[in-house]
């Protein structure tokens, strides 16, 4: 079995709780509350900024240069059109300046914040590959695991969801996880523990991060 599909299995209650989140269903059906979807994306826009200085980290540390170009491609995607969508749904949804440059931070934003720069310095480019394969394989599994509706959604949920499905997005969650496979293989004992861990609290964030746009 590939070691990121062990890796999934090893906290599938967690997985499953991420991936069937109602928040998840209810955008992809529409009927995600407005507030909800603000608060998320204002939340998330922080997320975004760790995300690519995590990245950065990886690519810097990825072993050649064909390992590092997929996600410097990727990352190019966020700069640009996710980026856009970010700022055409501020604009369309009302979210204020001061909620898109410096929303209070709630508690699994905070903690992805601390998981993601913990990564960045431990210099393992396993631990690294770890966060950023949950981040993205979660976001796949969830278009995966939605129903659809006939009736067009509005951009900000429909978007949300093109960005996070389709051929070139399932590649990019591939390369993520043979990086991570080939990390792990390498890793002695006390490292492989160390991955998993890192694994592990991605899953339990994502899941979390979905949770504290209810709790509000
Ligand atoms: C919290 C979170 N996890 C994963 C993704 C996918 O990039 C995202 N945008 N936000």
């Amino acid at each position: 079995m590939r070691p990121s599909e062990m890796l999934k299995d090893s906290c599938s209650l967690e997985w499953q709780a991420a991936t069937n989140h109602v928040f998840c269903q209810e955008l992809t059906l529409g009927s995600l509350s407005l507030d909800k979807m603000r608060i998320y994306l204002a939340q998330d826009y922080t997320f975004i900024d760790n995300f690519v200085r995590l990245a950065a980290s990886a690519i810097h540390h990825a072993p050649t240069l064909a390992d590092r170009l997929p996600l410097a491609a990727f990352l190019g995607i966020i700069a640009g059109p996710e980026n856009t969508y970010f700022q055409r749904s501020f604009d369309s949804l009302n979210v204020s300046k001061e909620e898109q440059e410096t929303p209070s931070l709630l508690a699994p934003t905070a903690g992805f914040q601390a998981l993601m720069l913990k990564a960045a310095q431990s210099g393992s480019y396993a631990n690294m590959v770890a966060v950023l394969t949950v981040a993205e394989w979660v976001y796949l599994s969830w278009t995966q695991n939605t129903d659809r509706i006939d009736s067009p959604l509005p951009f900000y949920f429909q978007e949300w969801i093109n960005l996070h499905e389709g051929e070139y997005f399932e590649s990019v969650v591939e390369h993520l996880r043979t990086q991570l496979d080939r990390a792990y293989d390498a890793a002695d004992g006390a490292e492989k523990a160390t991955i998993a861990d890192y694994f592990k609290q991605a899953v339990t964030l994502e899941k979390q991060f979905f949770d504290a746009c209810y709790d509000i």
